[in-house]
């Protein structure tokens, strides 16, 4: 078995030129039943620089897949393509083609708020609004026009308690969020997310954060959430990676190198340059 090392580091490697990809699609099909999004030969440049090349990737639904790679690799970059996020930075210019259940998303005809709202994210650090939580959780809803308080109370009900912090914040719904701690507001944060019923969950390191035992509430929370939705998560933390996910990409320089089952990346790596990676040799 090859080892895992124990964290990444901060550095980039350069002059690994080999040809990319390796994607076990036999056993990967055999075991999964359906892809909720499917990504082409995208290529990704913020102005003359080239962020990411020829992405080729199924997102399988109802699970959750890991993104790994050294710091500036493109992992970010790369999610915030799938919904489009990446384009609020003016200078960005993409090729190839990302499909959500079938539909190409870069369709003129494909609303970008229906993108948003059914690929959704959380970030690194939780962002909650300085308002209390139920308006945070019930901000998306009444942005689409929900006014019926009934209505309103039955959706920030179910999205914290399917965030798994329901029982903890029941009584202080009126608190502003800003009062609680770092592990509540993310999980406040994903119930914001979940509140406008999401397909797809993009996360961003979410608890690069966070302490461990809200880590790991983090972490529980997430394999809860596959049964209902696609999770899609950036980590620095191999470990993290290896615990939580079904799949892992591991991307280098732009470029993803190996995508495959979890167990099977970290056991078996079919590219050199993953098997150095995850055993610490670099990155
Ligand atoms: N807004 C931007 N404008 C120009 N270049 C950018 C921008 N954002 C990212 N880049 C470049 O794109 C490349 C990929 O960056 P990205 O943030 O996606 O990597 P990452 O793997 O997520 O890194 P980290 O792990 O440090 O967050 C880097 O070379 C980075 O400098």
């Amino acid at each position: 078995m090859t080892k895992i090392s124990e964290e990444t580091q901060e550095t980039r490697t350069g002059g690994l030129t080999s040809k990319p990809v390796v994607d076990r699609k036999d056993k990967q099909q055999k075991r999964e039943s359906k892809n909720v999004m499917q990504v082409e030969d995208l290529n990704l440049w913020y102005g003359s620089n080239q962020a990411l090349y020829e992405i080729n990737m199924d997102v399988p639904e109802k699970r959750v897949t890991a993104i790994i790679g050294p710091s500036g690799c493109g992992k970010s970059t790369f999610i915030k393509t799938l919904n489009r996020m990446v384009e609020m930075v003016p200078i960005v210019k993409t090729s190839g083609s990302i499909k959500y259940r079938d539909q190409d998303i870069f369709n003129g005809n494909f609303k970008q708020e229906y993108l948003r709202t059914k690929v959704g994210m959380v970030f690194q650090s939780p962002n909650p609004f300085p308002k209390s939580v139920y308006d945070n959780v019930a901000y998306g809803p009444r942005v689409h026009g929900i006014k019926k308080k009934e209505v309103l109370d039955e959706i920030v009900e179910k999205s914290l308690k399917d965030a798994a912090i329901w029982d903890e914040l029941k009584d202080r719904l009126d608190a502003n969020a800003y009062g609680l701690s770092g592990g509540q507001q993310q999980r406040v944060c994903i119930a914001r997310a979940l509140a406008v019923e999401p397909d797809v969950i993009l996360m961003d390191e979410p608890t690069s954060s966070l302490d461990p035992i809200s880590t790991s509430k983090v972490e529980e929370l997430v394999q809860e959430l596959k049964k209902k939705y696609s999770i899609i998560i950036v980590t620095h933390n191999m470990q993290q990676a290896a615990r939580i996910s079904d799949k892992t990409a591991f991307f280098l320089n732009g470029e993803l190198v190996e995508f495959a089952e979890t167990d099977d990346l970290f056991q078996n790596p079919q590219d050199k340059r993953t098997e150095d990676y995850i055993t610490g040799r670099f990155g």
